[in-house]
């Protein structure tokens, strides 16, 4: 059989993980494929620069486009990550008949609509299992493995970056920027970090979970997101006292009128699977109505691991080259002209557990007051703590973990307890997760 000429876009942390993988695991990959997979034309802004791998036999230029162009190559392999030049060209490749595979979640959760549908127009491929947590094959779980159920919510941590700092800031008393430039050396982080500690990253992936487990478009400018900037170590303490962890999770959830997809920081019970995930580490739990809690856990980024998904997908795109285009995984897991457009919910609508930290004076009755207030809005509570505050000896800190309620309800209370003559400034918010697992 003839070798499947890869035509690789970037030659950076994934691009060198993906030669050095094709070559260390040449033989096995040839046997499970059916044909060998070679990278034949490599395209980088540097070509001079130094490589993370043997680049023998790759001729390595600057020139995407004409990669794209060249009919000698069979599959083009996006590495570059971004936006528009990576969209570009990925569209001249899907137009030249041409099947890809990418890592790029940014490219894939702005333009996949798009994209996919050029696609199937034009008979061909795209692929994206690294784009979401790395290593972890959850894309062919969701899309495949779980085709049969109803999926209810899917819940991950989804941004290896973000965790790790969170791990670092937690256990090694690392600060929050030494701990990013660590990650940034590991080659966890994007290019551009804020997209990581601001969520982005998380969210990019977000879309294409939800897309994927609910069979809608990918809506990545309807998500809620926030990341893990504004985290007080305080509130990790006071968290781990009252038996939770501070995870920055991803969170995308059926209710009866339509989907939450959210992205925030979570309080998460310290017994749950999510709490113990460390480092750069993802994992994801999915719930199916059929089959109930599942878990994947592994490595979300790194060169190895994300080699491993794209190396996967090159492999299952060589193997479906001679499969008819209609018997074929669709792209976003339902048939494309089954993708519904089902109502995305904003804040006062999602429902769950919360938890607030406030300040106020310490005189009697301002506690009945905000448990009052709860009630009020029908909102139980799971869990309070109060504690000295580490300045202002007259006031009190109160911490409440409330059970889930919907949020709309939860602000009447938190503005009115704002209102209050002796509630201080800073009132913080988190969500809480409750977890079958
Ligand atoms: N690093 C990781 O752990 C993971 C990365 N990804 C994604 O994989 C993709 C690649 O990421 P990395 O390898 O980490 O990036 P990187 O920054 O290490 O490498 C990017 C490569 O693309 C080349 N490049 C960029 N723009 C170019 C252009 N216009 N023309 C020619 N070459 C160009 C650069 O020279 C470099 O070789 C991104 O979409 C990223 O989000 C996905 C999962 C994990
Ligand atoms: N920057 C990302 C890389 C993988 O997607 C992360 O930290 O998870
Ligand atoms: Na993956």
């Amino acid at each position: 059989m003839q070798p499947v000429n890869i035509g690789l876009l970037g030659l950076g942390t994934v691009g060198a993980g993906v030669v050095d993988l094709l070559s260390r695991n040449r033989s096995e990959i040839t046997r499970r494929a059916g044909r060998d997979i070679r990278v034949t034309r490599a395209a980088v802004r540097n070509p001079d620069s130094p490589r993370d791998c043997d680049t023998t036999g790759i001729d390595i230029g600057t020139d995407c486009h004409a990669i794209v162009n060249d009919p000698d190559i069979d599959v083009v392999l996006e590495l570059i990550g971004g936006e528009h030049e990576a969209r570009d060209l990925v569209m001249a490749a899907i137009a030249s008949g041409k099947h890809v595979v990418t890592a790029n979640k940014h490219l894939i959760a702005l333009h996949g609509n798009e994209i996919f549908a050029a696609a199937d127009a034009a008979g061909v491929v795209v692929s994206f299992e690294a784009a979401v947590a790395g290593g972890i094959p959850i894309i062919k779980a969701i899309r495949e493995s779980l085709a049969a159920n109803h999926i209810e919510w899917v819940a991950g941590i989804i941004n290896g970056t973000g965790n790790f700092i969170l791990s670092q800031m937690m256990f090694e008393g690392v600060s929050f920027e030494e701990a990013l430039a660590d990650a940034q050396r590991r080659g966890f982080a994007e290019a551009d970090p804020t997209f990581d500690v601001e969520g982005i990253d998380a969210a990019h992936k977000l879309a294409i979970i939800g897309s994927i487990a609910f069979g809608i478009p990918l809506s990545f400018d309807r998500i809620y997101t926030q990341g893990i900037r504004g985290i007080a170590s305080d509130d990790i303490e006071y968290a781990a006292e009252l038996g939770y962890r501070i995870k920055h999770l991803g969170i995308a959830r059926r209710q009866e009128t339509g989907v939450e997809l959210r992205v925030h920081p979570t309080l998460v019970s310290e017994k749950a699977l999510l709490a113990s995930v460390e480092g750069e580490k993802n994992a994801i739990m999915v719930y199916g109505d059929a089959v109930g809690p599942t878990v994947y856990y592994g490595s979300g980024a790194g060169a190895g691991p994300t080699a491993s998904s794209v190396v996967a997908d090159l492999i299952d795109t060589v193997r479906m080259m001679s499969v008819d285009p209609k018997g074929r995984v669709p792209h976003l897991a339902f048939q494309p002209d089954q993708i519904t457009h089902e109502p995305i919910l904003t804040e006062p609508d999602f429902e769950c557990g919360h938890y607030f930290r406030v300040q106020v004076a310490d005189q009697i009755g301002v506690m009945a007051e905000i448990t009052r207030a709860l009630a009020e809005q029908q909102i139980g509570i799971e869990a309070i703590l109060q504690k000295d505050p580490p300045t202002a000896e007259d006031d009190a800190r109160v911490m409440i973990v409330t059970k889930p309620a919907r949020e709309r309800r939860l602000m009447k209370v938190l503005d009115h307890i704002r209102s209050l003559p002796y509630t201080r400034e800073g009132l913080v918010h988190m969500r809480v997760a409750q977890f079958e697992d």
